[in-house]
């Protein structure tokens, strides 16, 4: 079976002549929570960004459940199934309310309000967030608009996540329930994070980004997964239809 996700030597650069990413890869397993990590202005998010084809690269092959993504309506699609969790929640919250925000995807995507309103009160009890439903959404805290993101990015039952370094702005309890949160979800997931104690509790495998060049890092042992991870994973497995696969 192939990788849900392949990038392959993906280039990219700001300004001319000076690459951000030259010839980067990476690959994305059914029973992963990939980690990415590197220095500021490394490149991370700029990856994730091509990756769901806010940004177009120079060079290089994006492939997302065996398909190569190439037109804009490729890209429309992979988006549909990978959910992008940003690094900054103002750039993902734009509703007058939390109900509103988090109902938006499902409606999107095609759902009835009575469905929609019944998938947002699920993925808030999932994340115990019921008592910000109806707030407005730009006076939360920091920390509770990047829960708040979150819920609104599962509400979209996505096959693949993307976060990019979400644990900022998160007080220790809340932390705490974003990795426990993130060790039960059955997806896929890649995650950009300088955290290393949340990378050490969830990674499966983790990756650098230094210079333009992705290796191996070498600083963490990779996780094992678990007999429930694989489980899960498979369960899920299971339930896709990989158009090509
Ligand atoms: N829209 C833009 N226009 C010009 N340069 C940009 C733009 N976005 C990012 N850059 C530059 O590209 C480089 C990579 O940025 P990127 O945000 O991808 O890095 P990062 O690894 O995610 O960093 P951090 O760890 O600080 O979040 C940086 O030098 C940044 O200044």
């Amino acid at each position: 079976m192939s990788s849900l996700i392949e990038l392959n030597d993906i280039s990219y650069g700001y300004r001319a002549g000076q690459n951000v990413l030259d010839r980067v890869s990476l690959s994305l397993e059914a029973n992963e929570r990939l980690f990415i990590t590197g220095p500021n202005g490394a490149g991370k998010s700029t990856l994730l960004r091509i990756l769901v084809g806010l940004i177009k690269p120079f060079g290089g092959e994006i492939r997302a459940f065996g398909i190569p993504r190439v037109t804009d309506k490729d890209f429309h699609d992979l988006r549909c199934r990978v959910g992008f969790i940003v690094q900054d929640p103002d750039d993902q919250l734009f509703c007058p309310t939390v109900v509103e925000d988090i109902a938006f995807g499902p409606l999107n995507l095609g759902a009835s309000r009575e469905e929609a309103l019944a998938i947002v009160d699920e993925v808030l009890d999932q994340l115990h967030l019921r008592h910000l439903r109806e707030r407005i959404t730009h006076e939360l805290s920091g920390g509770e608009k990047r829960l708040v993101s979150v819920a609104a990015v599962l509400a979209m039952k996505p096959d693949v996540l993307l976060l990019d370094e979400p644990t900022n702005a998160l007080d220790e309890e809340n932390l705490h329930r974003l990795e426990e949160i993130l060790l039960e979800l059955p997806q896929a997931m890649i995650l950009v994070s300088h955290d290393p104690h949340f990378r050490r509790k969830l990674a499966t495998r983790t990756l650098e980004l230094r210079a333009g060049k992705m290796s191996q890092a070498k600083e963490l042992a990779p996780k094992k997964c678990t007999a429930s991870d694989r489980a899960r994973q498979n369960a899920k497995a299971d339930d896709h239809s990989f158009e090509s696969l």
